[in-house]
């Protein structure tokens, strides 16, 4: 079973030292994609500690979840959490 994580726990990782963001129920830990991310680390920061689905899905394809983000994943949120 993957690691679940609460809403508290999100909520710490959104500077360079450590970026999560959510999307869809998952968590990604982007620190080390900041750099690499196509569309800058800049946005990618702003949406880190956060529910981020609804910014994901304005940019990206169902490819980049499955093919890019799964590389980063680390779990999910905690079901009922509220972010
Ligand atoms: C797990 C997290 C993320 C991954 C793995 C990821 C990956 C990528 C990839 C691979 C691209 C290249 C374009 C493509 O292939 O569709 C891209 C572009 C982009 N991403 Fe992300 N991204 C993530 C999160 C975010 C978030 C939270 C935002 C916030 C809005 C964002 C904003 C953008 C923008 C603005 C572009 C450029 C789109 C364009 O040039 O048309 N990304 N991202």
């Amino acid at each position: 079973m993957s690691k679940q994580f609460d809403a508290a726990e999100i909520k710490e990782h959104k500077s360079a030292e450590s970026a999560w963001v959510v999307v869809d129920g998952s968590v990604y830990d982007v620190t080390e994609f900041l750099e690499d991310h196509p569309g800058g680390s800049k946005i990618l920061l702003k949406n880190c500690g956060k529910d981020s689905s609804d910014a994901f899905w304005n940019y990206h394809s169902e490819k980049v979840l499955k093919n890019v983000a799964e590389e980063y994943k680390i779990g999910e949120l905690k079901p009922g959490a509220k972010l």
